[in-house]
């Protein structure tokens, strides 16, 4: 017997060994609604992905095992997390970047709409923005992506707005400021060993698992010269996605909606912290300017609270990097 038989539709997560789309996997268990992944394991793990989920290994960029599993699991809507996430990456392979995040949204986007699929939940990025010159940032402001990265982000969302246009495919284009932090229960956390973002990389510090954080330029245009940005939990953005899949469900319109809390903390900010939270020194270095940093990038956060009715729960900079140490000790050094 097939899952299209099961009573509740399912949702396609891409991408849900990884590790925002395993935090979704889990909100989405714990809401009793019903999902199945595919995942090429490029940088995910089966481990992350809740027992009660099928994981089906494999690419996206296939059109045919799209449409095989959108069939045989009754999907009704899509959370399309799957890509390459290294700015700096993508600027040393932008075609690879454009072929992952882009070409293969594009297959995504076709099956979807020669099966008759009318919801996906987008993940953006901040990074669509560019270095704008004012915050916080509000979702109007024109996008003006720095990197190949971000514009490969906002290519999707562009072919989402013009084929919600033309096909009713609805979407909900959500727009993540800086992802941190890790399941409060200890299900999953960002495992990516050679992850580049801040708090992960402190959080080895700390333990010794690199030797240390450098902290790259403190001589920005900020209070304390090094740059500000807006850490959202990601067991929050996880709570955004379930509404976010929630409002397009009961029919509502499409959507482009930052994710991010309205404030900012600085580099020196997040390491003090995690100092008192810990009790222990964050061994740290001070280097030069990383190329590409904008000095902040903070959200204008009212339009998801108004749209999605979304409250987060865990706006708290102790608690993002509390519950990010504790999933960095759990994991084997
Ligand atoms: N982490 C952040 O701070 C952040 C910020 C803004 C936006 N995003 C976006 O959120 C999404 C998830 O990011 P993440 O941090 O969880 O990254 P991640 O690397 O942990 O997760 C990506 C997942 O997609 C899978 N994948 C990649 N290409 C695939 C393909 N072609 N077919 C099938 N599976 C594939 C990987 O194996 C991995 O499990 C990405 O689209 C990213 O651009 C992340
Ligand atoms: O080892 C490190 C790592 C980072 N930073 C600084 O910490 C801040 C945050 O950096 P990072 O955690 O790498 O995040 P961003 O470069 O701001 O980018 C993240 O947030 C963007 C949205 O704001 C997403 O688009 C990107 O995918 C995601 O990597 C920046 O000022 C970095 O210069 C350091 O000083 N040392």
């Amino acid at each position: 017997m097939s899952d299209a038989t099961a009573a509740s539709p399912r949702v396609l997560v891409t991408g849900g060994a990884g590790y925002i789309g395993s935090h979704v996997l889990h909100a989405l268990t714990d809401a009793g609604l019903p999902a199945v992944t595919i995942d090429n394991l490029s940088t995910g793990r089966r481990a992350a992905v809740p027992d009660t989920v099928p994981l089906v290994e494999g690419d996206i960029g296939s059109a045919d095992l799209l449409e095989r599993v959108i069939r045989e699991h009754g999907v009704d809507a899509v959370m399309h997390f799957a890509g390459s996430i290294v700015v700096p990456e993508s600027v040393e392979k932008p075609l690879a970047y454009y072929r992952n995040n882009t070409a293969n949204s594009l297959t995504l986007l076709d099956t979807c709409r020669r099966l008759g699929i009318g919801n996906l939940v987008f993940s953006s990025t901040a990074a669509v923005y560019g270095a704008p010159t004012r915050v916080p940032i509000d979702e109007d402001t024109p996008p003006a992506p720095i990197n190949p990265y971000g514009a490969s982000k906002l290519m999707t969302e562009q072919m989402l707005r013009d084929a919600g246009a033309a096909h009713g495919l609805r979407s909900v284009i959500l727009r993540y400021f800086n992802v941190a932090g890790a399941d409060p229960a200890g299900r999953t956390g960002q495992a990516t060993p050679t992850a580049t973002h801040l708090i992960k990389v402190a959080c080895q510090a700390l333990l010794g698992r690199r030797p240390a954080l450098s902290i790259f330029g403190t001589d920005y245009d900020t209070p304390d010269g090094t740059c500000i940005r807006d850490y959202i939990h990601v067991s929050d953005l996880a709570d955004a996605h379930v509404l976010a899949l929630l409002h397009l469900r009961r029919g509502g319109e499409s959507l482009t909606l930052n994710c991010g809390y309205g404030h900012g903390a600085s580099v020196h900010e997040v390491v003090r912290t995690l100092e008192e939270v810990s009790g222990e020194p964050v061994p740290a270095t001070l280097a030069p300017r990383r190329p590409g940093d904008p000095p902040q990038l903070v959200a204008a956060a009212d339009r998801i609270r108004e749209r999605l009715g979304w409250v987060p729960k865990r706006d708290r900079l102790d608690v993002i990097v509390r519950d990010a140490l504790a999933w960095e000790r759990s994991l084997a050094p």
